[in-house]
């Protein structure tokens, strides 16, 4: 397990391309036969890739999590981000399409993942909390953006206060519509929330440029398919592709009622 020390916002102005890519970018997170895990100090959220190869592939428990299996003190979210595929918790199967979504509790002590690719996030839990999974259509979409603003998309919020019951994750997944590029402009930053986007459904050759930094000391990180951006409270998260594409946004905090959200009006941007 990689581990990602915590950053503040002065370290930003005079920040390399290669220092801020090492920092919030996880670049390689899918390996066949292998599951890959990153942990950022910033609430503690831990993001990963399981890409199974010839058989199952059983979620690890890293020696730096200091614990007796991955979820004694932890929660999940999986998000299928390939094609169909298996979740198994504790002997129970769970078929995943792609972009459906399970979240297995606190006290889960085995779990097994076949095909897919699936995307992992991680944070602390206090309670066990059911394991449950859901498709796009109980997350009940919500359409955003415009034609004219390119960034017509639909949110699927899965684990948050009105769908699935978790401690503290919140996870969704953004669909863009063909013809559209920007995700959450305006943006905002919340200061009680890490959030993490993965981005994917995005071909090959291209790139999305996503935006981070103090909303007045914006940086940008140019992201490939299956890559994830840690965005620490302190940080701006917004992007436009060079192609349409997903993305599985991700918090970890104590709010999960949105109301620590402060937006940034698009004229403050520098
Ligand atoms: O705090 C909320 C998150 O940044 C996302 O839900 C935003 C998002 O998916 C979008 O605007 O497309
Ligand atoms: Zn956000």
């Amino acid at each position: 397990m990689e581990v990602r020390h915590a950053t503040a916002p002065d370290q930003i102005p005079g920040a390399t391309t290669e220092w801020l890519r090492r920092r919030f970018l996880a670049e390689q997170l899918f390996v066949p036969g292998e599951v890959r895990l990153v942990h950022s100090h910033h609430d503690r959220i831990v993001v990963g890739g399981a890409m199974p190869g010839d058989g199952p592939l059983e979620l690890p428990c890293p020696d730096g999590l200091r614990a007796g299996y991955f979820l004694e003190r932890r929660e999940l979210g999986v998000v299928n981000v390939g094609e169909a595929g298996t979740v198994t918790v504790d002997g129970t199967p769970y078929e995943l399409a792609g972009k459906e979504c399970l979240y297995a509790g606190m006290g889960a002590r085995e779990v097994t993942f076949e095909g897919g690719p699936f995307y992992l996030v991680s944070t602390p839990a206090h309670a066990s909390l059911p394991t449950v999974k859901a498709t796009l259509e109980d997350a009940e979409p919500v359409r955003l953006g415009s034609p004219e603003g390119s960034d017509e998309r639909t949110i699927h919020k899965y684990v948050h206060a009105k769908g699935i019951r978790s401690c503290q994750l919140v996870l969704g997944v953004t669909v863009l519509t063909p013809g559209s590029m920007w995700n959450t402009m305006p943006c905002h930053t919340h200061e009680r929330r890490t959030e993490v986007y993965f981005y994917f459904d995005l071909p090959a050759d291209q790139r999305v440029i996503h935006l981070m930094g103090r909303p007045d000391e914006t940086r940008n990180l140019v992201v490939a398919d299956r890559q994830a951006v840690i965005s620490p409270p302190w940080s701006v998260h917004c992007g436009f592709g060079t192609h349409n594409y997903s993305f599985v946004w991700a918090m970890g905090g104590e709010n999960q009622a949105y109301d620590d959200m402060e937006q940034v009006a698009i004229g403050e941007m520098r």
